[in-house]
């Protein structure tokens, strides 16, 4: 192998016409040599000049800013947000682009990555294309949703709130997040400066009136006093452990979906957007139709979330299974599904518990893995246990394909697809496939 310094491309610029959309929140471009270019802050269908942020002479390809717009799509709308554009903040994707173009794109990323990695087209997949927006986000031009009820804000070397540019440890200092949450952005942690501190996670609940601000410390760094513009619990981030510790206030915030109320604790995961929880237990119940009496697995189960949705649902003779990893989390959901006697909560990873606890059968599950996927060797555990449906929930569009294909080659086919876009602005979107056993009409 050439140990040759490579020589960097930084700064090149190259004019270019802006080709399809491609998963990560970038379009794909190539130069007149024929060299790849993922092009940011730019539209299918553009002329720009792009200039490299990133890659050298022998790259595969390189990434580019689109610093100039020579023709503009009709989908280009003026970023509302004054810190979104070449170098500067990297939190959004899309805010140059209108929110039906935005999900459009969504779906356009979806069918090449089920086309890609699962041979399937839209229709061998049950999907219409369609990328839903969540409920109330359809706004008049110009206004944006401000949805995002965990923000993390990153603190620069003065002490000040940002948030991280693109691909770089470098922060945006910024005095307002557009799409944070009202309850996110009314605490002002933008305004105060934070001395000592690496960054401020902050945490408005949408189905309770609790706040919560996650500390992490820089190394050796003191603590401040606290004081924001609305009472929060304050939690800490341990220099030695990595583990999150409580300061002061509540070490949760209570959250609702489907009528219930659960425990969030100590940075545990909820889903980001107000309506994300009840929109997928919608559709994943829509999906499983659960029946009383059945045996129902949730797997990556977090705080309970789908477990409850089941236990509710299942009735007294049927039996809910929930696994999860993070201990914290597994807490919760026994505290926050303590009322069903029917649900049990195992702590540990799915590809540990299911083998050890002899589970060999099951008639509806639901998966929500981490944005990696579940991977072969649980997708062909799950299918061994012959449930007549399962809900596979999705946060990357390449981990649901790729584990759709491992479903097909041991005897489970999609029937149906849905896509919500609860991440507006940025280029993340979640689905929700439903399967059935190959030749199964049921
Ligand atoms: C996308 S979240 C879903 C949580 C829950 N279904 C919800 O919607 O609130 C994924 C969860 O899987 C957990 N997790 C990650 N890897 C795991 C594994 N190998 N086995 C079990 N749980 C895991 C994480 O701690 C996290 O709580």
């Amino acid at each position: 192998m050439s140990m040759e310094p490579q020589e960097s491309l930084v700064g090149e610029e190259y004019e270019v016409e802006v080709g399809p959309v491609a998963h990560g929140g970038h379009c794909v471009a190539r130069t007149e040599s024929g060299r790849v270019l993922f092009v940011r802050h730019a539209l299918p269908g553009e002329r720009v000049i792009a200039r490299v942020t990133e890659g050298e002479e022998t790259s595969r390809f390189l990434r580019a800013d689109a610093v100039e717009v020579l023709e503009a799509s009709k989908d280009r709308v003026e970023a509302p947000c004054p810190f979104s554009g070449p170098g500067k903040c990297g939190g959004c994707d899309w805010q140059h682009a209108k929110p039906g173009a935005q999900r459009r794109f969504k779906g356009e990323v979806i069918a090449e990555q089920l086309q890609r990695l699962a041979g399937l087209t839209p229709e061998e997949a049950g999907w219409d294309g369609t990328v839903m927006p969540a409920e109330g986000d359809k706004l008049p031009a110009g206004q944006v949703p401000a949805w995002r009820t965990r923000v993390q804000y990153a603190i620069d070397a003065e002490g000040h709130a940002g948030l991280r540019k693109h691909r770089s440890h470098e922060v945006q200092v910024i005095d307002r997040c557009l799409i944070a949450a009202p309850g996110v952005s009314e605490l002002g942690v933008e305004k105060r400066e934070w001395p000592q501190i690496a960054s401020v996670e902050a945490i408005a609940s949408s189905g309770s009136a609790d706040r919560q601000v996650i500390l992490t410390p820089k190394p050796g760094g003191r603590l401040p006093i606290v004081e924001l513009d609305k009472p929060v619990s304050v939690l800490r981030v341990g220099e030695k452990d990595g583990r999150v510790h409580r300061v002061h206030g509540r070490p949760f915030v209570r959250e609702r979906a489907d009528g219930r109320t659960y425990r969030v604790g100590e940075g545990g995961f909820w889903q980001v957007h107000p309506q994300a929880a009840d929109t997928l237990v919608q559709a994943v119940m829509q999906g499983l139709m659960p029946r009383k009496g059945d045996m129902a697995l949730d797997l990556y189960c977090g705080v309970g979330l789908f477990a409850g949705a089941l236990g509710e649902r299942v009735g007294e003779k049927g039996a809910v299974l929930g696994i999860e990893s993070g201990k914290r989390a597994v807490e919760d959901a026994r505290h926050n599904l303590q009322d069903l006697d029917r649900v049990r909560i195992e702590h540990g990873k799915v590809e540990d518990v299911m083998p050890r606890t002899g589970i060999n059968n099951a008639d509806i599950v639901v998966l929500d893995p981490p944005r990696a996927g579940a991977g072969k060797k649980t997708v062909h555990h799950l299918a061994s246990l012959g449930a007549r449906r399962i809900a596979y929930v999705a946060c990357d569009p390449a981990a649901l394909a790729r584990d759709l294909k491992y479903f097909s080659e041991v005897g489970y086919r999609v029937v149906k697809l849905r896509a919500f876009d609860l991440f507006p602005m940025t280029h993340h979107v979640e689905c929700v496939a439903i399967l059935k056993p190959t030749g199964n009409p049921a």
